[in-house]
């Protein structure tokens, strides 16, 4: 039987903290160690309509930093018109998300690579369904847990719910990434020694705002397997 790739899913402190620029820095790392490497956004929620052709942003960051193609019904089963929670999203086009269907399109996925990056959606607890969050798909997963703490005032609560919520739910908090999403964050190094010093799992990286942030050139640990 072929073994288990490695598979990590990344999950931020709010929508909007850098997951997609997180997560493909992941991906450029997994690549330093395995050959097929691959992201995957289960659910994507705001497309864009480019060239005629509705995409995802965070969609195709991700196929830009994996070194394989797959099929997008399995890299991103999910992609809903509307920027919104995926369980309005979804309501909108009368459409019905399971954990299930995720879940069977990462088990698929898994068999194409060597690892994997999954981005949330959002923060932790975000509605699939009225009775399913993507949560629920993490636990599915029973993958090891990156948090984006994006920096901005407000973080540290957003951060240790978050890491509260991860562990109640059974799950290892693998790392977390310090990501400067506000160039003026007062007291920065003083709000990333707090959640060093509070978060109990490691840093993997402090990534400085970007006026154009590039996955390519942020170097971040990876979680230890
Ligand atoms: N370090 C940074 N410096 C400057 N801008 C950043 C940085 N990280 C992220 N951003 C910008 O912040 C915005 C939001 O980031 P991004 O879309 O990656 O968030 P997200 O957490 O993936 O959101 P979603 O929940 O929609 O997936 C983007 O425009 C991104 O380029
Ligand atoms: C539209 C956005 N960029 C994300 N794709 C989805 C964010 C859902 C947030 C839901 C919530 O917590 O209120
Ligand atoms: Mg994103």
């Amino acid at each position: 039987m072929a073994s288990e790739p490695a598979c990590i899913f990344v999950t931020g402190t709010d929508t909007g903290v850098g997951k997609t620029l997180i997560s493909a820095a992941l991906l450029h790392a997994y690549r330093q160690h395995y050959a097929r490497v691959v992201g995957m956004k289960p659910v994507a929620a705001g497309l864009e309509l480019r060239d005629g052709q509705w995409v995802s942003d965070d969609v195709q960051a991700l196929s830009a930093a994996s070194s394989i193609t797959a099929p997008a019904r399995l890299t991103n089963p999910v992609a809903l018109h509307h920027a919104m929670s995926p369980h309005l999203a979804a309501r909108l086009e009368d459409r019905h998300v399971t954990v299930a269907e995720l879940l069977a399109a990462q088990r698929e996925l898994a068999t194409l690579c060597d690892a994997m990056v999954v981005e949330g959606s959002g923060g932790w607890r975000v509605p699939v369904n009225d009775t399913e969050t993507l949560a629920d798909f993490a636990i599915a997963l029973q993958a090891p847990v990156v948090l984006v703490v994006g920096m901005r005032l407000g973080c540290l609560n957003h951060a240790l719910l978050t890491a509260e919520a991860i562990r109640r739910d059974g799950l290892t908090l693998a790392g977390w990434v310090a990501n400067t999403v506000s160039p003026d964050m007062p007291v920065l190094a003083e709000n990333i020694d707090t959640l060093r010093q509070t978060l109990d799992a490691p840093l993997l990286g402090v990534v400085p705002w970007s006026a154009a942030p590039d996955a390519r050139h942020i170097t971040l640990e990876l979680p230890a397997p």
